[in-house]
């Protein structure tokens, strides 16, 4: 029989970096590297993949990253999607959740593991996380059971679901968790995966054809003690805004007694701007009813994100928005899973 055919796509991010005077920056030679690897775990001795490699050009560091490249890994992945068992995103860490978020929903194929990784030191440096990181991504490619087959982010000891991720830490080798939902697995001695996170997908969408989303037709807002109607409308004035990640206080809750910023959160849904509102804790969830400063934003008409992140947020909107929707079929999209990235 023969291994698993996986494609290793290689965005750039820290995980191929080199020292250069201005700092860390991508290098192109981390595609050799992956083709040399022979160290894979045990799980290969008797069948190593058939691993192939795709380098982009320009390499970048994943600060760089826009919507549109979203859309071109995707179209990437799809047009390969018969002719592998599994795929590798090799991804800075820094923008890592926003592409497994948007991957998640902009590819539109499903059955096969999609692993994003990347790392906190280069491939080359001593006591690096590159190597254990790209080993257990590819294994998890080629080991994922097909029920549990989706867009995945792998990292230190971690499988979590690509659109619940978030990164925790710039400096710790478990970068990323999944505060608000469970793991989809762990890494240790072996990989064991938890078979129950079986995802379904909404198929509704899948037919209609993605354009690039434009990269100031979304916005997002931290509420913070001050935050005015002022600053509100003048972000809200941008023409191309379509849509609006306002990241509330707890369970959605706002300055209830600025009618001010509550008018111009209703006047700016009004426009046709879709408010969709997320909570800033790490493990929080949007619940307007639980407070009396909860039903300021469902009153001026924003949505609840319920427990979405606000990168699976910023994403889904850019993602509802490249499939060609108005503002009244955004609004009714949102209140329903695409990908897994809500629970109900
Ligand atoms: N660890 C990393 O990959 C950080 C890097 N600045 C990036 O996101 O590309």
């Amino acid at each position: 029989m023969m291994g698993q055919r996986i494609l290793i796509i290689y965005t750039g991010g820290t995980i191929g970096m080199k020292q250069t005077r201005e700092g860390l920056a991508p290098a192109a030679d981390l595609a050799e590297e992956i083709r040399s690897l022979v160290e894979l775990g045990p799980a290969f001795q008797q069948q190593p993949p058939i691993l192939e490699t795709l380098a982009y050009d320009p390499l970048i560091d994943s600060s760089d990253m826009r919507p549109a490249l979203w859309l071109k890994l995707a179209i990437d992945i799809e047009k390969r999607y018969d002719d592998y068992d599994g795929f590798v995103v090799l991804h800075g860490t820094d923008t890592l959740a926003y592409t497994s978020s948007a991957l998640s929903y902009f590819i539109r194929r499903w059955g096969k593991p999609v692993v994003v990784t990347g790392a906190q030191l280069p491939f080359g440096f001593p006591r690096s996380d590159a190597r254990a990181n790209l080993i257990s991504a590819i294994e998890v490619a080629c080991t994922m059971p097909g029920s549990l087959a989706q867009v995945c982010v792998v990292f230190g000891s971690r499988i979590m679901r690509g659109n619940r991720v978030t990164k925790i830490s710039a400096r710790a080798y478990d970068a990323f968790d999944s505060p608000r939902y469970p793991l989809l697995g762990k890494i240790g001695i072996d990989i064991e995966f938890q078979g129950s996170r079986r995802l379904t997908h909404g198929e509704r969408l899948a037919s209609r054809p993605l354009q690039a989303p434009a990269d100031d037709s979304v916005a997002m807002v931290r509420l913070f003690p001050g935050i005015s109607a002022n600053l509100f409308n003048a972000i809200c004035s941008a023409p191309s805004l379509r849509g609006l990640v306002l990241e509330a206080y707890g369970s959605g809750n706002a300055p209830t007694r600025d009618p001010a910023l509550m008018d111009a959160i209703r006047a700016a849904v009004k426009r046709g701007i879709v408010v969709l509102v997320v909570s800033q804790p790490l493990d929080g969830v949007v619940s307007f009813d639980r407070y009396a400063a909860g039903s300021g934003l469902p009153g001026a008409g924003a949505i609840s994100g319920g427990d979405l992140t606000p990168e699976a947020a910023v994403t889904k909107l850019y993602y509802l928005i490249a499939c060609g929707l108005d503002a009244a079929q955004i609004t009714r999209e949102l209140q329903r899973p695409v990908s897994g990235e809500m629970s109900l």
